[in-house]
């Protein structure tokens, strides 16, 4: 079943209050389509939309060339699960799994091999003779899903899975995700997250909603080498990219504030830099793309001294946290393990060549077309 699902200047209001504001875009056919965005963006409601459950404000939305408004939502040929979606605690994982293929009068025999496949899939075929009760959060989980996915369609509508999940149990099921997603390549796929590791593993592409619009449409990649704006940059990534307000001397090719200097001669930067023009501009340069060093007189020239306000461990790698003389904050990623003394002093380098350069009134990228 291939379903493609269009929205053609889509706006969405509640009473007087706008949520959704001019939404262009295509899920393509069978693609694995992840909706991403703060708390409030109008996820949620874009999946209402499509499901039928809620109605446009203006504009149009077509799935399979057709206008949605014509085709009731049973008729959508859609599967939802929503992220607080519930078990029957008195019925069997089989018996949930079961129900919503006999609500649908499936034959005895295919409600059998329909639930066997779907268990099969989410790996819980162990457990179709268990209670709810006697499943841990992660397994129900999975039949809550199962419920969902039990049913053919052209179109399953996933809202945050994941959500409410211990970050241990998230980060398996990210990767039994990735399984799923090949056993429902047949199927198109609209996934909402606010995580964007979820984001980046899952997504054929992605779409970043913030404020009611859409701010980027592209695959993960795409959109972590070249965020649209600031703000897309800091969702992108963790931990999360250092933003530093600098001035430009457009004679030396340089960026500058009041403790140091980033050459930017010789750099993908230095086109980038001359075409904008502007004396005040922002620099970007994610933690894993600094030096550090804590001796003095490591680096010759282009550097910055800050104090080590904190030191932590996220996926097996270091991030050291320090604190310029301005009141900056720094990040910086390393291999080290061995915590580095709050207090300390730290000498800090940019890599100028895999920083970013953003318009310093509306943060826009203005440094995009980096390949890596
Ligand atoms: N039925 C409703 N009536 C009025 N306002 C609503 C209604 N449903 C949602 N909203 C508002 O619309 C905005 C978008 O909500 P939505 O649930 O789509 O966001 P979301 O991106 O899914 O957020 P979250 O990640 O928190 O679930 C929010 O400001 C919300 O308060």
């Amino acid at each position: 079943m291939k379903t493609k699902i269009e929205f053609r200047g889509v706006s969405k209001s509640y009473g007087e209050v706008q949520v959704l504001h001019d939404l262009n875009f295509s899920i393509e056919e069978n693609e694995f389509f992840v909706l991403f965005g703060p708390a409030g963006a109008g996820k949620t409601t874009i999946m209402k939309l499509i499901a039928g459950l809620e109605f446009v404000s203006s504009g149009t939305i077509l799935i399979d060339g057709k206008d949605a408004t014509a085709i009731a939502p049973e008729k959508r040929k859609i599967r939802m699960a929503f992220e607080n979606f519930t078990l029957y605690p008195h019925l069997t994982v089989f018996e949930n799994l079961a129900s919503p293929l006999r609500n649908n009068k499936y034959s005895k025999q295919e409600i059998k091999n329909r639930v066997q496949k779907t268990a099969q899939m989410l790996e819980i075929d162990p457990y179709l003779n268990r209670l709810p009760k006697q499943l841990s959060g992660g397994q129900k989980q999975r039949v809550s899903l199962g419920r969902a996915l039990v049913m053919e369609s052209g179109v399953y509508l996933l809202d945050e899975p994941l959500a409410h999940l211990d970050a241990k149990l998230r980060s398996e099921l990210r990767s039994e995700f990735q399984n799923l997603k090949t056993s429902l390549r047949n199927s198109t796929v609209v996934y909402v997250t606010h995580d964007y590791t979820e984001a980046m593993s899952l997504g054929d592409r992605v779409c970043v909603i913030e404020d009611k619009k859409i701010v980027q449409i592209d695959t993960p990649q795409s959109i972590y080498n070249n965020p649209r704006n600031v703000s897309v940059a800091r969702m992108f990534g963790q931990p999360e990219i250092n933003i530093l307000p600098m001035e430009t001397d457009l004679h030396k090719k340089t960026v500058f504030n009041q403790l140091f200097e980033i050459p930017l001669a010789g750099t993908p930067l230095e086109a980038h830099l001359d075409l904008y023009g502007k004396p005040s501009v922002i620099f970007g340069c994610r933690p894993r793309d600094w030096e550090f060093s804590l001796e003095h007189g490591y680096f010759q020239d282009g550097f910055v001294q800050g104090e080590v306000v904190g030191f932590e461990i996220k996926n097996f790698r270091g991030i050291i946290l320090s604190r310029l003389e301005n009141g900056q904050y720094i990040s910086v990623s390393c291999d080290e393990y061995s915590p580095v003394a709050p207090g300390s002093r730290i000498y800090l380098k940019p890599n100028p060549a895999a920083g970013y350069l953003f318009d310093a009134d509306t943060e826009q990228n203005v440094s995009l077309g980096r390949e890596m």
